[in-house]
């Protein structure tokens, strides 16, 4: 089938963590993915029917592709998205890359009084403490947070706990949950109209395929 470009989706997937779970949904859910995806080192990669081209992006970029309508879908963790508080529809929660936004820290700080914060999440660390009226200064870090309490940085951090097992290897604690997290479905506001008979056409087989999977897994 040859499609005209007008009709062919661009789908922005975030690379990484979350990849084998979206492909897996995407495969289940029968939209063409081309076999190649997870192997090559190809950034714009098509579907065997030319129907969908797909980016491949860091996950911090998927909203910025989606806000701009380079892509008119992303997949992408509800993380990033609250963090860069782009102006995109969220069509679906997929299900996947399943963890918890969490205030964590040393046992013994539990109920210390907040002076600083560590996290990559500047924005949902900030709200957190500005909502409980605390006043705290929130340190930008780019990875391995947990190591800011653990050498004196700071107090406490924000950050994702899938098993927990970063935070018991490095003897922390959770202290407060914030929210769970998990994957998105996201789309550029003209595309949703001007693609909206693509668009759910493919929002409502991935509702399928993961209303399908909670039913399985509960
Ligand atoms: N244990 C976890 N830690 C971090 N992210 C998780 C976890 N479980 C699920 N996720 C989801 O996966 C996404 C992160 O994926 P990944 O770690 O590949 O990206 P990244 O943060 O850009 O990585 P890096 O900057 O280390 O390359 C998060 O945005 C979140 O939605
Ligand atoms: O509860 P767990 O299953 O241990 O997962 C949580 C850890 O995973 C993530 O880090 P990542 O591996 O992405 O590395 P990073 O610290 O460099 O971001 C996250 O930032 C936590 O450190």
């Amino acid at each position: 089938m040859t499609v005209n470009e007008n009709s062919q989706l661009t789908v922005a997937l975030s690379k990484g963590r979350i990849m084998t779970d979206t492909l897996r949904l995407l495969k289940a859910a029968g939209i063409p993915v081309p076999d190649d995806l997870e192997e090559s080192r190809k950034l714009i990669l098509e579907s065997p029917d030319g129907s969908i081209r797909y980016i491949l992006a860091k996950p911090v970029d998927v909203p910025t592709y989606v806000e701009y309508g380079v892509a008119d879908l992303g997949i992408v963790g509800k993380d990033v998205l609250l963090e860069a508080e782009r102006d995109l529809y969220e069509l679906l929660d997929l299900g996947i890359g399943r963890c918890r936004m969490c205030v964590c820290g040393l046992p013994e700080a539990h109920h210390g009084t907040v002076k600083r914060v560590a996290s990559k999440y500047m924005r949902i660390a900030a709200d957190h403490f500005r909502n409980q009226g605390q006043q705290v200064e929130v340190i930008f870090l780019n990875g391995s947070v947990e190591l800011a309490p653990l050498i004196g940085l700071t107090d406490r951090i924000v950050d994702l706990v899938e098993t927990g097992r970063t935070l018991a290897e490095n003897g922390l604690v959770i202290h407060e949950e914030i929210l769970q997290i998990s994957t998105r479905l996201v789309a550029n506001r003209m595309s949703f109209r001007l693609k909206s008979e693509q668009i759910d056409h493919i929002t409502a087989r991935l509702r399928d395929v993961t209303a399908k999977s909670f039913t399985v897994g509960e």
